[in-house]
């Protein structure tokens, strides 16, 4: 995924200088303060990556100029966690959730054998209208999951896909265990983490199970690791949906084998809070999954206050969340889950790309990829203080 769209993007080799920044976020330790701030900055991109970073007074002669008026620069959004790649609607089940009917994960049947019996031209054009929404709002990295196949080819086939938007792809065959394996959870187990994962890990980076003994359809911990172990003798790099429709084994397990991130952590207990802090996972929260479920936030203060690497993504899916707004997610982290608006930030961009075990998105500094969102706004607290309002420029850089 490129930065067109809501976002600047660098190419060819000529050098472009964009100047005007009122206050341009780089998230760079280097310099001092939570999200490495310059005021009045320069931005001197070329072949696709920043080849300077620095006060407007300093920046060098560039091939060409483009001035942004005093608007504020962020890196452009690392979502994390979305499943785009999709067929079908539950509206429906949305409208239930909302009159009090709890979200427990049975939807997710629906969505599969929608998306089972939609071909790939359609599953290709929903796939890339909802990349189209993200970039026009900021994203310019994203993952997607498979696990609405669950068969070996429909996996398969769902990776394909993925992989023509992004090169962050997870295998998430074992989302849900469907009807035909209900008495035989075992056998299911046994396909996904052997004939469907040999067919998925050529086309994933990752490998990702649905933890929840909360609900009868998902995984438990036994299960989970078993999955994942042989995801990552595969090859692939572990995630974890966990803890999200309550508390349970997700988190520690996402630990203990060495998971890049575990997402949702929605219920979470000391045990886990102190898991999260000794070891390298990133808690991922996905507020838009709360907002449109009706559940409790969870708590980023308690996961920030023990050290905690904290990533905000959107987790866009049909069933929990189908939205595909980043700054709409920093709105909420501030607004519900007492997040500062910087720190929403930082956790929308680095945070993600440290989910994803990335270097060269979600900051701004040379040799990272050109990914920048300008701001129609002079601060990026508007993120949070505009909620709702399209607050990304497109920018042209020709
Ligand atoms: N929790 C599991 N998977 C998705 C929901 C998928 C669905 O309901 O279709 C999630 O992240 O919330
Ligand atoms: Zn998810």
């Amino acid at each position: 995924m490129s930065g067109e769209g809501g976002a600047v993007r660098g190419g060819g080799a000529a050098a472009t200088v964009v100047t005007g920044i009122g206050e341009l976020v780089t998230n760079d330790p280097a310099r001092g303060d939570l999200l490495g701030a310059v005021g009045d900055a320069a931005v001197v991109v070329q072949d696709g990556r920043v080849a300077w970073v620095g006060p407007a007074a300093d920046a060098p002669s560039a091939d060409a100029r483009v001035d942004v008026g005093g608007r504020a620069v962020v890196p452009g959004f690392v979502d994390s966690h979305t499943h785009a790649v999709f067929a079908g609607d539950r509206a429906a089940e949305f409208v239930a959730r909302m009159a009090g009917e709890r979200y427990d994960g049975g939807g997710i049947a629906a969505t599969v054998a929608a998306t089972r019996a939609a071909d790939d031209d359609a599953l290709r054009a929903g796939l890339r209208r909802l990349v189209a929404e993200m970039r026009a709002q900021g994203t310019t990295t994203v993952e997607v999951k498979s696990g609405y196949g669950l068969t070996v080819d429909g996996e398969a086939r769902l990776l394909r896909l993925a992989r023509e938007v992004t090169t962050e792809t997870t295998f998430l065959g074992a989302h849900v265990v469907p009807p035909a394996y209900a008495r035989d959870r075992g056998a299911y187990v046994d396909l996904v983490a052997g004939p469907m994962l040999a067919a998925c890990a050529p086309l994933a980076r990752w490998v990702d199970v649905f933890c929840e003994p909360a609900a009868p359809t998902a995984f438990d911990a036994d299960e989970a690791r078993h999955v994942l172990r042989a995801g990552i003798a595969a090859g692939l790099a572990a995630r974890v949906h966990g803890n999200q429709l309550g508390p349970g084994p997700g988190v520690r397990l996402a630990v203990e084998v060495g998971a890049a991130s575990v997402d949702h952590c929605t219920y979470l207990d000391d045990d886990d809070v102190d898991a999260l802090g000794a070891g390298d996972t990133v808690a991922t929260l996905l507020p838009l999954v709360e907002l449109s479920t009706r559940s409790p936030y969870p708590d980023a203060r308690r996961l920030l206050d023990a050290g905690v690497t904290v990533a905000l993504a959107t987790d866009c899916n049909p069933g929990t969340s189908f939205s595909t707004s980043m700054p709409l997610a920093i709105a909420l982290a501030v607004r519900e889950m007492r997040m500062t608006p910087g720190e929403a930030l930082r956790a929308a961009t680095a945070g993600g790309a440290r989910a994803l075990r990335r270097d060269d998105v979600g900051v701004v500094v040379v040799g990272a990829r050109a990914d920048l969102a300008v701001l129609d706004a002079p601060s990026h607290v508007h993120l949070a203080y505009r909620p709702g309002v399209p607050l990304v420029r497109a920018l042209d850089l020709g």
